[in-house]
């Protein structure tokens, strides 16, 4: 596939679910991909898969799918049972041009795994990795006529009708059902294990500098910068939890009347929903240090874009850059 919305550093991290790994495709899955792929079912299915399928045709999309990462422009996973590593189909995200910033989504599976729920649990987790970490608003796929099966996988993931004008051109040339979702809808209909609760604060110094923390190597999201915060504990309320999280993090004295309620994040990590208040304050006793060994950074609201951030943060930098 032809993508032009090419991004150099495209990401291709191990994807788990309950039964899944989706990974890289490997020379090791060439026979069975091959042996998967040839079915007459499957070609008829799909808009990339011929029929007869040789060998040839495994090793040209193992070494197209390697040489498409590496211009940018998609990532392709195996699909492959948890417990066995053994190849069961592929799912192929392509990076799509456009203010849109979607992806296209392909997908197939052999015929011995149809209607065990595979393909609703890869996409699912597909669906996570292009709207977090790839930070895509939304995402496109087409279904051949006949592919009843593709279509429930779509309606389930909350996918909707939609044109396929805005798919590149070489993609439209079978008849197709365009489908199409958004992050937001995408992501507010997952289920969550759990939600945590996470207050976070925006320091601002006598400049209108934020301060802003690196989060430490070994934890979860390290190097990215955030909110100096931390979780609330079982009987604390969020004020009481952020004065004790500014003092073990950063070692200063904060009252709870010094703590502005100024915006929250909502948003959907692949194991938990992130709740997250954001206060402003001003006011403060001490000079603030990294006490857990994180690096700290006082930032001019113009220059905030300048800091890579978890996506959480995203919509509450616009905010402050707006207000600042
Ligand atoms: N403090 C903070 N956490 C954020 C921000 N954005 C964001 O997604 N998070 C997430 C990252 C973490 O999953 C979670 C905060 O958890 P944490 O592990 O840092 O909390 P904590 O300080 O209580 O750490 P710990 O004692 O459990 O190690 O919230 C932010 O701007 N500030």
């Amino acid at each position: 596939m032809a993508a032009i919305g090419a991004d150099p550093l495209l990401p291709q991290p191990i994807l788990d679910t309950a039964r899944l790994r989706l990974r890289p495709l490997r020379p090791g899955d060439l026979a069975v991909i091959t042996k998967l792929a040839n079915d007459p079912d499957i070609s008829d299915r799909t808009a990339a898969i011929p029929h007869p399928y040789k060998p040839y045709h495994a090793e040209y999309w193992l070494t197209n799918s390697r040489a498409e990462r590496e211009r940018g422009e998609a990532v392709t996973y195996a699909i492959a049972l948890k417990d066995s590593d053994e190849f069961i189909g592929g799912v192929s995200l392509t990076l799509m041009s456009g203010a849109e910033r979607s992806i296209l989504l392909g997908y197939w599976l052999g015929r011995d795994y149809w209607r065990l729920g595979y393909a609703t649990e890869a996409v699912r987790r597909a669906l996570h990795f292009i709207f977090t970490d790839l930070d895509r608003v939304s995402a496109y796929a087409l279904v051949l006529p006949g592919n009843e099966a593709s279509l429930g996988v779509l309606d389930k993931l909350g996918f909707e009708p939609c044109g396929i004008e805005n798919l590149p051109a070489e993609e439209r040339c079978r008849p197709a059902f365009g489908r199409r979702v958004a992050r937001a809808d995408f992501l507010a209909a997952q289920p969550v294990k759990r939600t945590l609760f996470v207050v976070a604060a925006a320091l601002i110094d006598g400049d209108g500098r934020v301060l802003l923390a690196q989060r430490p190597e070994g934890k979860a999201l390290a190097g990215l910068w955030e909110f100096p915060g931390g979780k609330v504990s079982e009987g604390e309320t969020p004020e009481a939890a952020l004065v004790r999280e500014l003092k073990e993090e950063l070692g200063i004295s904060v009252r709870p009347s010094c703590l502005a309620p100024f915006a929250f994040a909502s948003h959907t990590y692949p194991d938990f929903h992130l709740l997250m208040p954001l206060y402003l304050c001003r006011v403060w006793e001490g000079e603030p240090h990294g006490h857990e060994g994180q690096a700290l950074a006082w930032v001019r609201p113009t220059r905030l874009h300048d800091f890579a951030m978890p996506p959480a943060d995203v919509p509450l930098v616009a905010q402050l850059r707006a207000m600042l």
